[in-house]
Formats: C-alpha cells, structure tokens, sequence
C-alpha cells in the first residue's frame, strides 16, 4: 500500500493536463455559465490473459479521487490534509490500463505503448479490438474516452510493467479471475470508476458468454 503523505494543496496555473474555463453563452435567449476544463482524451483496454483467464486491471493512487474523498484544513496559512485521519488508501483505485492521448499517433499505438508501459505485456495491433468510444464526463470534463479490449498470453509478457519511473508512475497490476472482476463491478469498498464497470459488463455480454 502506497504510504502518502505531507499533502498540501495549492491553486493549479498553467497546467499541462487540464484548462479550467468559464464558458459564458446563451442559450434560447438565457444568458448561462458553466464551469468546465479542457483536458486530454483518453484511451482505456480492458486486458484479458488466455493462458490463465484472468482481467488485469492496474491499481494506483489517484490524487483527484483522494482530495475528494477528505477534509482539508488551513495550518499556518498552508492548505493541507491529516494523512492520520486521512489514509492515502481513500485515494486508491483499480482501473483499466489507461493514458491520456497527448502524442500525435493513432489511438491503437497510444493503447499498445500503455499496454507495455502499465502491465508488461507487448501486444500486437491486431489484438486491440475496439468496445466503443464515449464521453468521459458531462460536468466538468468532456473529453472522450477510447475504450479497447485486448487478449493477451503469458508469452507475450515482457516486463514487469508498473508505469515509467520518468514520469513517476507507480502502478501495481492486478489480476483477477473472471468471477472477481464480476464482483468488481458492485463492490463499493473499491475505488472504481463507470469505464471498468462497462467494460466488465461487455466482457461477460460479448466474450464471457456462457461462462465460456
Ligand atoms: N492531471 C494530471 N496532473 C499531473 N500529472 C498528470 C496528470 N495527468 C497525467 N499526468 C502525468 O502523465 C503521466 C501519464 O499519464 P497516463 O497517460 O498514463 O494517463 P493515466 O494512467 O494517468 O490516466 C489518464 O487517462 C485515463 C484515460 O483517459 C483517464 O481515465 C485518467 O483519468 C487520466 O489520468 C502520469 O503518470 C502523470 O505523470
């Protein structure tokens, strides 16, 4: 379990990954505004390894899902988070093996080099199979989100995977049997967002039928 602490919180300029706008317009004739960010669309695959059947999902700490999980207080001027009272598990996830679309390159390569980079394993191309794409958010992001699935053996395990150390990833992979990941999809106890969910949920309807 990843140990997190001396959490501060400062105002965000100039980010690489998101824009905060104010969206002014009008609509009907009413004047509105809205709150929202640009930010980077994003790929996601649901990994399934033959040789043994099981999901492979990445687990990590996700500092968006931990700041909104907690109480912050102002100490000395400085906004911060009691990791006593605050354990940096609220922040942990397990998700699909996912990236942000920030090179120029097809979807499929972005989802590939994920692939290698998250969980170890070098996939070919022709493995990638595309679910859907769709919207990531509707409040505050809007970005799209490619989701894949790829099968995958043991023999094309490579590496350890566990994300690049130069951008500071740190990233556990988990496997599961089919069973658990169905279990997955309710257990509330589990950081989890609505693209595993479907993604699950596809399995068990496009690949998973009949148990098999
Ligand atoms: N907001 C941010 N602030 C600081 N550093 C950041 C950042 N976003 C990315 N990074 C940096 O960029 C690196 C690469 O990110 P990835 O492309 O692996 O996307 P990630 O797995 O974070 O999921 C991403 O893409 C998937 C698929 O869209 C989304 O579900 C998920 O929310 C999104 O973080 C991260 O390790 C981090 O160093």
């Amino acid at each position: 379990m990843d140990n997190i602490n001396n959490v501060t919180v400062t105002s965000c300029e100039n980010s690489k990954f998101l824009k905060p706008k104010r969206i002014h317009y009008q609509q009907n004739g009413v004047n509105k505004i809205w709150d929202a960010m640009t930010v980077h669309d994003g790929v996601a695959i649901l990994l399934f390894n033959t040789t043994r059947n099981v999901l492979i999902f990445v687990r990590q700490f996700r500092p968006a899902i931990y700041i909104n999980s907690v109480k912050t207080e102002i100490k000395d001027g400085i906004e911060t988070v009691d990791t006593n009272l605050y354990p940096g598990s609220l922040g942990m996830t397990i998700e699909l093996c996912a990236g942000i679309i920030d090179k120029n390159k097809p979807v499929p390569e972005i989802a590939k080099e994920e692939i290698l980079e998250e969980c170890g394993y070098e996939v070919p191309l022709e493995n990638l199979r595309k679910i859907t794409t769709c919207r990531n958010g509707v409040g505050t992001t809007g970005g799209l989100l490619h989701l894949y699935y790829a099968e995958v053996t043991d023999d094309m395990k490579v590496g350890a995977g566990g994300g690049l150390i130069t951008e500071g990833e740190m990233i556990s992979v988990v496997e599961m049997s089919v069973d658990e990941g169905r279990k997955l999809m309710f257990d509330e106890t589990v950081n989890r967002v609505h693209g595993l969910i479907f993604a699950i949920y596809w399995f068990l309807d496009n690949i998973w039928k009949n148990g098999n």
